[in-house]
C-alpha cells in the first residue's frame, strides 16, 4: 500500500514539474515576444507553431488571409513561421528598395539556408535558391540563352503553335462528336497539357505527349485502366513538389515528424523524390545519348539540358571550376519546368474566366484580333504581331493584379537597414505580400474591380506605382522567364479565340491550397467561332 501511495506521490511530482516546464517555457516564450527589440504589430503568434495554425486554416485562400492582415495591421507586419519571424511587406516604398536591380543590393538573398532545404538535400545550386551570386549568374545566362533570347522566344512561339494544332485536333474530335457540336470540358488540364509540352521541348528536346494521352484517357470507355505514361506522372506531381518545399521551408522538423503529419511530410517527401529520380533518368538518358553521337551533332541542340551538360559551374573543394552532377543538372531542370508550367496555365485559366465572364472585355479582346490580323482566316503570328496586342496584355497584366502566382516573394536581407521608417533588423527575413501590394486603396482606385484599362495609359509610370505591382517579381531576381511566358500567353489567346468560343461554366475558380494560386477548375463550353 505504502509503495502504492509513494509511486502515486512520484508520478504526482513529475507530472507538476512538466506541467511547470510547460508553464515557464510558454512564459517565456511571450517574454521574450514583446520584449523583442524591434517589433511590428501582427496576429499573435503561439509557441513552436508561430501563425502556421493560421495559414494552414486560411489555406484554400492564403491570398485573401494576406490581403486582410495588411489591411488590419499595416503595410509592414510580423508572420511567424515556426520560430522564424517574416517581415510581411505591402508598402511600395520598401518593395523599391528590396527589388532593387543592383547587383549589391543587401536582399539578393530570397532565403538562407534553411534546415528545411536541408532535408531535402536540395542545395542551394539551382537558380530559385542560390545565395552564391557567381553560381546564380553563371545559371542565369544559360537560361537566358536557352529560354529567353530572341531565338529561343521565336521557338517557344513556334512550340505553342504545334501545341495548339494538338489540343485543336483533339478538341475539334470532341466537338464532332456531339449533336450540339460543342462539348463541356475542365479546360485546366488541356492548357496544362499545351504548356508543359512547350518548356520540356524547350528545355530537354523531348516530347512528352501528354495532350495525345490524356484524349486517350478520357475518350475511353475504362478510363482507370490506361496508366498515366511517366511524363504525365511527372507533370502531375510537379506542383506537389512545389507544396513539399514550401512546406519544407516553412514547418519546423519537429512538427513535420510529429505523429500523424509524418503522414503528410512522407507523402510530400516521396513525391519530390520520385519527380527528382525521373530527370536523373532524363539527365543520365542525355549523357548516354551524346556520347553516341559526334561533336557537330550536339552542337545542333542547344538546349538547357545540353548547355548545362557542358559548362563549368559548380566548384570543388579548392574553389576550382568544375562540370555539374546530374543531380544537380536535374534539379535546376526541375525548378525550371515548376515556374515554367505552373504559371502560365493558371493566369490562362484565370484569363478564360474573366474574359468569359465580361462581354464588354471579351468584346474588346476579340475586335483586337480582328484588327491585327485583318481577319485572315489562316495567318502566322509573328512575334512583331504579337508585341501590337495592347489590350489584351492590360487583361493579362489585369488578371496577374488579381491572382498573382505566388501570394509572397521572400528575400533576405544580412545587413540593417533603415527604409523610410521602417527599421530592418540584421537577418531579416522579409516576404513581398503581394496581394498587400496588389488589392492595396492607396495605390489603386477600386482594386477589387477586374478593370484592365487601367494598364492602358501611354505612359505606364503615370497611370501607377510600379513598385506596387509585382506580377513578375522585380529587382535582380526578378522573373527572367517573362517574355517568354508573355509571348506564350498572348499567343494562347489569339489561337484559342480565333478558332473557339468559350462560354465559362465554373462560378469560382478560387485557388487552391498553398502560396502559389491553382486555378482549381474552369469548366468551359467550346464551340466552334462561326
Ligand atoms: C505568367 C507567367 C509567370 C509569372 C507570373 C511568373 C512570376 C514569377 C515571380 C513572381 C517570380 C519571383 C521573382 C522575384 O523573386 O522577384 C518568378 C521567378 C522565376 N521564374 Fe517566373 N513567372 C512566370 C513564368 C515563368 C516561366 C515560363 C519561366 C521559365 C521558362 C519562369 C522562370 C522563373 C525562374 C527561373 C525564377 C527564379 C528567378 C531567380 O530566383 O533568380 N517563370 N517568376
Amino acid at each position: 500500500m505504502l509503495f502504492f501511495k509513494e509511486f502515486n506521490q512520484t508520478i504526482l511530482e513529475i507530472l507538476i514539474l512538466i506541467i511547470l516546464v510547460f508553464i515557464l517555457s510558454i512564459l517565456k516564450f511571450y517574454y521574450d515576444y514583446f520584449t523583442r527589440s524591434t517589433s511590428y504589430s501582427g496576429p499573435l503568434p503561439v509557441p513552436i507553431l508561430g501563425n502556421l495554425h493560421q495559414y494552414y486554416y486560411h489555406r484554400n485562400d492564403i491570398q485573401t488571409w494576406l490581403q486582410h492582415l495588411s489591411l488590419k495591421y499595416g503595410d509592414v507586419f510580423e508572420l511567424y513561421f515556426g520560430s522564424c519571424k517574416y517581415l510581411m511587406i505591402s508598402d511600395s516604398r520598401v518593395v523599391e528598395r528590396v527589388m532593387s536591380p543592383l547587383k549589391d543590393n543587401n536582399y539578393f538573398v530570397r532565403v538562407t539556408t534553411k534546415e528545411g532545404l536541408e532535408d531535402l538535400q536540395k542545395g542551394h545550386n539551382g537558380i530559385l535558391f542560390n545565395v552564391d551570386f557567381n553560381s546564380w549568374s553563371n545559371i542565369k545566362k544559360i537560361f537566358i540563352k536557352a529560354v529567353a533570347a530572341p531565338n529561343s522566344l521565336r521557338f517557344g512561339m513556334k512550340l505553342i503553335n504545334n501545341g495548339f494544332k494538338d489540343l485543336e485536333k483533339f478538341l475539334d474530335l470532341l466537338i464532332e462528336e456531339r449533336e450540339e457540336k460543342s462539348i463541356e470540358v475542365d479546360f485546366i488540364p488541356w492548357t496544362r497539357r499545351v504548356f508543359a509540352e512547350a518548356i520540356m521541348l524547350l528545355l530537354t528536346n523531348r516530347h512528352p505527349d501528354l495532350l495525345s494521352t490524356y484524349y486517350n484517357r478520357i475518350t475511353n470507355k475504362n478510363p482507370d485502366n490506361i496508366q498515366k505514361n511517366l511524363h504525365e506522372e511527372f507533370f502531375d506531381r510537379l506542383n506537389i513538389t512545389s507544396d513539399c518545399v514550401q512546406y519544407y521551408l516553412m514547418v519546423p522538423s519537429l512538427i513535420r515528424n510529429l505523429p500523424f503529419v509524418n503522414f503528410y511530410t512522407s507523402y510530400l517527401y516521396n513525391n519530390m523524390m520520385w519527380t527528382r529520380n525521373y530527370m536523373y533518368s532524363l539527365v543520365k538518358e542525355r549523357i548516354e545519348e551524346n556520347e553516341s553521337i559526334d561533336y557537330k551533332e550536339k552542337l545542333l541542340s542547344p538546349d538547357m539540358l545540353n548547355l548545362l551538360l557542358s559548362a563549368n559551374i559548380s566548384k570543388d573543394n579548392d574553389g576550382n571550376e568544375k562540370p555539374m552532377t546530374i543531380e544537380e543538372i536535374g534539379d535546376n531542370i526541375a525548378e525550371i519546368l515548376i515556374e515554367g508550367v505552373d504559371s502560365p496555365s493558371n493566369t490562362l485559366s484565370f484569363f478564360l474566366y474573366y474574359v468569359g465572364n465580361d462581354p464588354d472585355i471579351e468584346r474588346r479582346v476579340l475586335e483586337e484580333i480582328g484588327n491585327t490580323f485583318n481577319h485572315r482566316p489562316k495567318f502566322n503570328i509573328t512575334y512583331e504581331d504579337l508585341n501590337k496586342l495592347e489590350y489584351i496584355e492590360a487583361v493579362i497584366k489585369e488578371v496577374l493584379r488579381i491572382r498573382p502566382v505566388t501570394a509572397t516573394i521572400s528575400r533576405f536581407t544580412a545587413h540593417p537597414d533603415q527604409i523610410n521608417e521602417y527599421k530592418i533588423p540584421p537577418s531579416t527575413q522579409l516576404s513581398v505580400n503581394i496581394m498587400g501590394l496588389h488589392m492595396n486603396p492607396n495605390y489603386w482606385e477600386e482594386p477589387m474591380k477586374f478593370n484592365p484599362s487601367r494598364f492602358l495609359g501611354n505612359n505606364e509610370k503615370e497611370t501607377y506605382d510600379k513598385n506596387a505591382f509585382v506580377y513578375f517579381g522585380g529587382g535582380i531576381r526578378m522573373c527572367p522567364g517573362r517574355q517568354f511566358a508573355m509571348t506564350q500567353l498572348k499567343m494562347m489567346v489569339v489561337l484559342l479565340y480565333s478558332k473557339y468560343k468559350f462560354e465559362v461554366i465554373t462560378k469560382d475558380p478560387s485557388s487552391q491550397y498553398s502560396v502559389n494560386t491553382q486555378c482549381k477548375e474552369l469548366k468551359v463550353r467550346i464551340k466552334h467561332k462561326k
